[in-house]
């Protein structure tokens, strides 16, 4: 067990360092040849969703399931994407790249917080698999990440 008592949404510099976290992603995702034809009706909003995301799965404020349609919503996003390895990879590649950027610099936290896109970019990768519209019953509850990875 890991002994520290703030959530990894406090660690990481709260809602305003998962918003540049974010916009810096993106960015590299626009730029990138595999991964931007998969963003192709990307708008900005997406940057803003994904950090109120991030927020909630790092322990902060619950504003995912609160104001934008929770785990369920989440995982629609992806149907119908066909995501390969290869863009999961260069996915977490320059998310790698962003986090070392603005995130502190802090190896814990840094390392859960990729471990969390690990397992979340198989999630999606594998929901992608599925035909947009598919029904996907009762996901459960926005998962939560700690120090110890899945609470
Ligand atoms: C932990 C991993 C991931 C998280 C937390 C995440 C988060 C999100 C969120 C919050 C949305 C909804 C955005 C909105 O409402 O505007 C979304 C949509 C989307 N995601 Fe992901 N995602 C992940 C992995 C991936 C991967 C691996 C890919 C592709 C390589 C991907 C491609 C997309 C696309 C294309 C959309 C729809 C974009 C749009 O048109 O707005 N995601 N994702």
């Amino acid at each position: 067990m890991t002994e520290r008592s703030e959530t990894l949404f406090e660690a990481v510099g709260g809602i305003d360092a998962l918003r540049r976290l974010s916009n810096t992603f993106y960015d590299a995702v626009l730029a990138d040849p595999l991964l931007a034809p998969v963003f192709a009706d990307f708008s900005r909003t997406h940057v803003e969703h994904v950090a109120v995301w991030l927020a909630e799965v790092f322990g902060g404020p619950t504003g995912f399931t609160d104001g934008l349609g929770g785990h369920q919503s989440l995982l629609r996003s992806h149907l119908g994407l066909s995501i390969t390895e290869e863009q999961r990879l260069r996915w977490m590649e320059l998310m790698t790249t962003a986090v070392e950027k603005e995130l502190p610099d802090d190896e814990l936290l840094r390392r859960r917080v990729l471990e969390y896109f690990d397992w979340g970019t198989a999630i999606a990768r594998d929901v992608s698999a599925d035909p947009v519209g598919q029904d996907l019953g009762d996901p459960g509850p926005t998962p939560r990440w700690g120090w110890d990875g899945l609470a």
